[in-house]
């Protein structure tokens, strides 16, 4: 056989088993009794061709599925989504602890941090020493240090001089410095970048479609991560700028390992450093190396930056274009807060109802993580939704067929802060799931909520706002497992409020 011929037995060979693969997948397959588009019950190549080619979002394409073939579908060869809110709860409860799916969670290089650890086990070590920065008393201790970004942000809207805010990447810079100071004793100092495009907001924007991509292909995941820096930037411009963080981050973790009196030059005791480096944390004495240290902070960044910031975004685009939910936001908030020098304790904030209602509501109208997040059933399988789902399926679903459940929230694509005020308020709560729910939930909950009140508090109170006209009329993303926004984005005219 000549070589010609050897390339095409190869690729016929290779054609004839993807062929017979995707008929199992069909017709034998332990799923094949589920219902859903044929092609994504055939072969992985479904999702990858919406997720990267098509680029439409794959939960706007299984909300259509859903309509079509019911409440539980098949949406990969080894995948089922589900579309009813109480399915939601029997997979993501403190009693499931299933693993992570690893094409997913391992396609963001944070494989051994909190976030990409797909064993219960790993996870909850890491979470449990990582509570010490973010247990709601830790959070209560590092108020001042969310407060001082608050006011940072609302001067450095001041110093717009007549020139709209850009809050799509205003908030982000917040949320970023919030985390690199508290996280890292570290500001990114992006809140002063020049109109708040502050180059590492920028990069972590850029990079979310890419993510996608290594999720459907890890040998171009290894191929990016693990090249020499220079040699990743040309091949992959948008991660480019995920590379030089990458880059100070590793220094700043090098100095605070090699030299333990290091972290006492840091600003304050609060970092993960203060902690993930205490051998007295660990059963065996053994901290973790650099490489997971990075992967942790790495993981801190995007947990907390985008979806902090997005929820920011959305709250403040339904302030901005709802005048009845603006005065009576402004209203409450000048009652509790009469005198500007004076401002309120975190406490006082989180006692005011309609700010209580307009951050739930913020929280149940952003897209938050907006991809279902995928967990594999154990070995002895499961029931979900009144059906069996056999062990090693992977299930999932997105919080959006929660917080946008006709059952459950009346008028759901309606933003409506009163909703969390009346007499079914409690039982409301149970639906609100952003942060998720079980073992796996949100590591920085309480460091979100205060971030939510306070900047909503400040900007409201000390500053007048006003959407400006070029802004879109709604927000639109699609999901790259956080949200990617397209068209225009949110921008405000402020002026300062003179008490
Ligand atoms: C409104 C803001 C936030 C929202 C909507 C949000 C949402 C979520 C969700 C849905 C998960 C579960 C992800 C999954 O199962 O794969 C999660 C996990 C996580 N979040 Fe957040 N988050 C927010 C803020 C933060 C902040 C401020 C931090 C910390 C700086 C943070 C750190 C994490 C970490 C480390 C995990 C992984 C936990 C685990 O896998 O066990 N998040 N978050």
């Amino acid at each position: 056989m000549d070589a010609t011929q050897i390339v095409a037995t190869t690729i016929l060979a290779w054609v004839i088993w993807w062929v017979g693969h995707g008929l199992y997948n069909l017709y034998f397959h332990p799923l094949a009794g589920f219902p859903g588009p044929k092609l994504a019950a055939f072969s992985g190549l479904y999702k990858a061709w919406i997720d990267c080619v098509a680029q439409t979002g794959f939960v706007w394409t299984i909300k259509k599925l859903h309509k079509q073939y019911g409440e539980v579908i098949r949406v990969g060869p080894n995948e089922l989504h589900f579309s009813q809110p109480a399915t939601y709860l029997e997979i993501y409860n403190n009693h499931s602890r299933w693993d992570k799916e690893e094409a997913l969670y391992h396609s963001f290089g944070e494989d051994r941090s909190s976030f990409g650890y797909l064993a219960y086990k790993d996870a909850k070590d890491r979470k449990d020493i990582l509570s010490r920065v973010f247990s709601r008393r830790a959070i209560r201790d590092a108020e001042g240090i969310v407060r001082e970004n608050a006011v940072k942000l609302c001067k450095s809207f001041e110093r717009m001089q007549g020139r709209p805010v850009d809050l799509f990447y205003a908030y982000r810079c917040f949320s970023i410095d919030v985390i690199t100071s508290l996280c890292f004793g570290n500001s990114a100092n992006a809140i002063n970048a020049p109109d708040h495009k502050a180059p590492i907001v920028v990069a972590m924007d850029a990079s979310l479609p890419v993510f996608v991509r290594f999720k459907h292909a890890a040998w171009y995941k290894n191929m990016i991560i693990h090249c020499p820096p220079k040699l990743s930037r040309i091949i992959s411009p948008e991660t480019a700028g995920l590379v030089d963080l990458q880059q100070e981050l590793k220094a700043q973790i090098a100095d605070v390992t090699n030299n333990s009196d290091n972290l006492k030059k840091l600003p304050h005791s609060t970092t993960i450093y203060h902690q993930l480096l205490d051998p007295n944390n660990y059963r065996d004495k053994q901290v973790p190396d650099q490489g997971s240290l990075y992967e942790e902070s790495q993981a801190l960044m995007f947990g907390g930056a985008d979806t902090t910031g997005t929820t920011l975004m959305h709250g403040t685009f339904y302030i901005l274009t709802m005048p009845e939910v603006y005065k009576k936001l402004k209203e409450e908030l000048q009652e509790a807060w009469p005198n500007l020098e004076q401002p309120p304790t975190l406490d006082t904030l989180e006692a005011l109802p309609y700010l209580i209602g307009v951050i739930k509501e913020s929280m149940r109208m952003s897209p938050g993580v907006f991809s279902p997040l995928p967990r594999v059933v154990p070995p002895v399988g499961a029931t979900l939704a009144g059906k069996f789902v056999p062990g090693g399926s992977v299930v999932g679903m997105s919080s959006h067929f929660v917080h946008r459940s006709e059952e459950i929230f009346e008028n759901s694509n309606a933003f409506d802060p009163e909703r969390w005020l009346g007499p079914n308020a409690q039982s409301l709560d149970k639906w609100l799931v952003n942060f998720s729910r079980g073992p796996r939930m949100c590591l920085g909950f309480n460091l979100a909520w205060a971030e939510l009140y306070l900047t909503f508090a400040y900007v409201f109170r000390s500053l007048e706002v006003e959407i400006e006209s070029s802004s879109p009329k709604e927000l639109k993303w699609r999901d790259v497992f956080l949200p990617e926004y397209f068209g225009p984005h949110l921008k405000a005219n402020v002026t300062p409020v003179t008490s």
